[in-house]
């Protein structure tokens, strides 16, 4: 395979195209490449060097909020503020105690793993369903190709079409998403309390129901130091619940530093992302992050589920709480539709796109969600 850097100038970017395409048709996905027996990374995988000049977290001891989930029953209100203070000093925090079964976890990463890694020799079935499900996320708009696998699900309306969930994963799947569904609903009950707001407010924005499913494989990267297993974004929805194995990797930007994400069993991590940095107006914000190209034997899983505003015709508005408005807080942003959300471009590397599209410059909004 001929030397192709990132896609600078035409010639290299035809190239470099050329090879992405070959990869994507070929539906292999790193996991098959591997198994092919490379021992380099083709070149299409090379980051540009910007991307991978300060690939060392923090030498600070420094580590994302951790929330016991158990304590809400002593003080819900302490936990509803600790809530609010992750979210609006680092975007991030870690869930523990949250009532899911250690089972229930153990068993879900399990199956998305099988999906993943399953051999194409040892078992045809397997690997034909993982082909049909193959999906590289706008890698043609991207700078270079991620060291990942990863199957997109969308999970609402409940329950999907039974043949966009891969049969091998569909039971542990729908389970998933039911808990995090109920995890999600209590999670944004305390969020809506932190913020002197109802409890329901964003439950009756329709905010739990547009789910969409995440699984990520990162397998064994030989080279990681040239490559990103997902490269600097935030998320563009409203909040992620995820839910990562014991093989660390992500990092979450702080103080303009990067602090690695340890993984504690059982914990779920949640974010914020961009629709609700700006339901919020700024007081929760939305975080960049990334995740490493894996250097251990064992594969990365990770399972995020996103939440969107289920409500999404053109005529369903969101913006910053009135409740939240005021003359010294004036609102940021404008309103937005999710149709118009959704026809902005995405790829795997946007940062604050929708942050940007919606920030407002001068004082006060011209219109207000209700
Ligand atoms: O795989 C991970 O740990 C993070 C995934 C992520 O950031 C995303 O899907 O937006
Ligand atoms: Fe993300």
């Amino acid at each position: 395979m001929a030397i192709v850097s990132a896609p600078f100038g035409k010639e290299y970017c035809d190239e470099w195209v050329k090879q992405a395409k070959e990869y994507d048709q070929s539906k292999m996905g790193v996991k098959g490449l591997l198994d092919s027996g490379v021992t380099t990374i083709p070149s299409i995988f090379t980051h540009p060097s910007e991307d991978l000049n300060d690939l060392k977290p923090s030498s600070r001891n420094l580590e994302i909020p951790i929330i016991d989930l158990s304590m809400m029953i002593n003080d819900r209100l302490k936990i509803a503020h600790q809530i609010k203070e992750s979210f609006s000093s680092w975007g991030f925090f870690q869930v523990i105690n949250h009532g899911i079964p250690i089972q229930v976890i153990e068993e879900t990463i399990k199956a998305f793993k099988c999906f993943h890694e399953e051999p194409m020799i040892k078992d045809r079935y397997v690997w034909d369903e993982k082909v049909s499900y193959y999906s590289n996320f706008n890698i043609f708009k991207s700078k270079a190709v991620n060291w990942k696998d990863s199957l997109r699900v969308l999970t609402s309306p409940n329950p999907p079409e039974k043949e966009t969930i891969p049969n091998v994963c569909r039971k542990e799947l729908m389970a998933w998403d039911e808990y995090m569904k109920s995890l999600c609903e209590t999670l944004m009950e305390l969020m809506c309390e932190g913020l002197g707001v109802s409890s329901n407010r964003l439950k009756e924005l329709s905010c739990l129901q547009m789910r969409k499913l995440l699984c990520h494989s990162y397998p064994y990267c030989p080279q990681p130091d040239l490559t990103m297993g997902l490269p600097t974004h935030t998320d563009r929805g409203l909040l992620t619940l995820l839910l990562q194995n014991e093989v660390s990797g992500l990092q979450v930007k702080y103080d303009d530093e990067w602090v690695e994400v340890k993984p504690i069993p059982g914990a779920i991590i949640v974010n914020v992302g961009d629709l609700l940095q700006i339901i919020s107006n700024d007081q929760f914000k939305s975080v960049e992050h990334r995740v490493l190209a894996n250097p251990y034997k064992e594969p990365r899983i990770s399972v995020a589920v996103i939440f969107n505003p289920g409500k999404c015709d053109e005529s369903d508005y969101y913006g910053p709480l009135p409740e939240l408005l005021s003359q010294e807080n004036p609102g940021l942003y404008r309103n937005f539709t999710i149709p118009e959300i959704l026809g902005h471009e995405q790829t795997d590397n946007c940062v604050k796109i929708i942050v940007d599209l919606c920030k407002i410059s001068g004082q006060g909004i011209e219109e207000i969600a209700n």
